[in-house]
C-alpha cells in the first residue's frame, strides 16, 4: 500500500446531526482514501442527503468535524472545494436553456470552458437533444445533463446524491464505470441511491447504512 493510498481523502470525526429534534446519525466516524466507493444506505428520511451536504461542507453538523487530508474543511475550504465535486438531489438544470448551454455553464463554472459540449453529450446518450430546452427533457435526461460534467472534472472526490434516479440500465452500467475508473485513478465517490448497484460489488464497495434513531 502506498503512502497516497494510506492517508484518508476525507475523515468524519464524531459526526452528529439532528433535524427537528431527531437524531438522524451519532458520533458517526469513518475514513475515505483513494479508490473508495461507499455507497450511503437507509431509508428515506434516514439522513443520507444531510450526510452528504456535511461531508462537502454545505451545511454543519450539531457536533464533529470533517477532514480533507488531515485539515478541517473549514481551514482549507478553497482547496477542499476544488477537490470536490458535489452533485445535489436535484439535478440543477435550467429548464430554459438548452441541454448544451446547460452543460457549457456547468463547465464554465468548474474551469472546463474548453472541453467539447457535444461529444460530452454524446457520453451521457444525449446526441440529437444538444439544442433542446432541458425543460423539454425527461427527468433522466435531466440528470444526464447534472452528471456529464463527471466526464470532465479532476477533483478527486465526488459525492452524488442519487445520481442513478431515473437513469436507465445502460446508463446506469455506464456510470458504475466511470465511478470504478475514477476509484482506480485515485478518486472517490460516495453516493446514495435506493437501487442496487449492478458492476460495482464486492471489495470495490463499502456500505454505509443510516436507520432511523429517536431522541
Ligand atoms: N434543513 C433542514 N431543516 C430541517 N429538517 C431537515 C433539513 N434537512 C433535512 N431535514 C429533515 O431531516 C430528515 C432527513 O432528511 P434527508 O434528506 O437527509 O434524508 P434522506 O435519507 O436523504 O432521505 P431520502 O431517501 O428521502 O432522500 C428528514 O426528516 C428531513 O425532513
Amino acid at each position: 500500500m502506498t503512502e497516497a493510498s494510506r492517508t484518508p481523502l476525507l475523515t468524519a470525526q464524531a459526526l452528529t446531526c439532528i433535524r427537528e429534534e431527531r437524531i438522524l446519525f451519532d458520533e458517526l466516524s469513518f475514513d475515505i482514501h483513494p479508490g473508495d466507493i461507499i455507497q450511503i444506505e437507509g431509508p428515506n428520511g434516514a439522513g443520507k442527503s444531510s450526510l452528504l451536504r456535511i461531508l462537502a461542507g454545505l451545511s454543519r453538523p450539531y457536533a464533529g468535524q470533517v477532514h480533507y487530508c488531515g485539515e478541517r474543511i473549514e481551514d482549507v475550504r478553497d482547496d477542499y472545494h476544488a477537490d470536490l465535486l458535489f452533485l445535489g438531489h436535484l439535478p440543477g438544470v435550467k429548464g430554459e436553456l438548452t441541454a448544451e448551454e446547460n452543460l457549457e455553464f456547468n463547465l464554465k463554472i468548474a474551469g472546463y470552458a474548453d472541453a467539447p459540449i457535444h461529444d460530452t453529450l454524446a457520453k451521457v446518450n444525449l446526441t440529437g437533444f444538444e439544442e433542446h430546452p432541458a425543460g423539454h427533457l425527461s427527468a433522466g435526461q435531466h440528470r444526464r445533463i447534472a452528471l456529464a460534467r463527471l466526464w470532465h472534472t479532476q477533483s478527486k472526490i465526488w459525492i452524488l446524491d442519487e445520481p442513478l434516479t431515473a437513469i436507465d440500465k445502460r446508463g446506469v452500467q455506464e456510470l458504475e464505470q466511470l465511478f470504478m475508473q475514477h476509484a482506480d485513478n485515485g478518486g472517490c465517490v460516495i453516493l446514495t441511491t435506493h437501487q442496487d448497484l449492478q458492476l460495482v460489488s464486492g471489495d470495490r464497495l463499502r456500505k454505509l447504512r443510516l436507520d432511523y434513531q429517536f431522541v
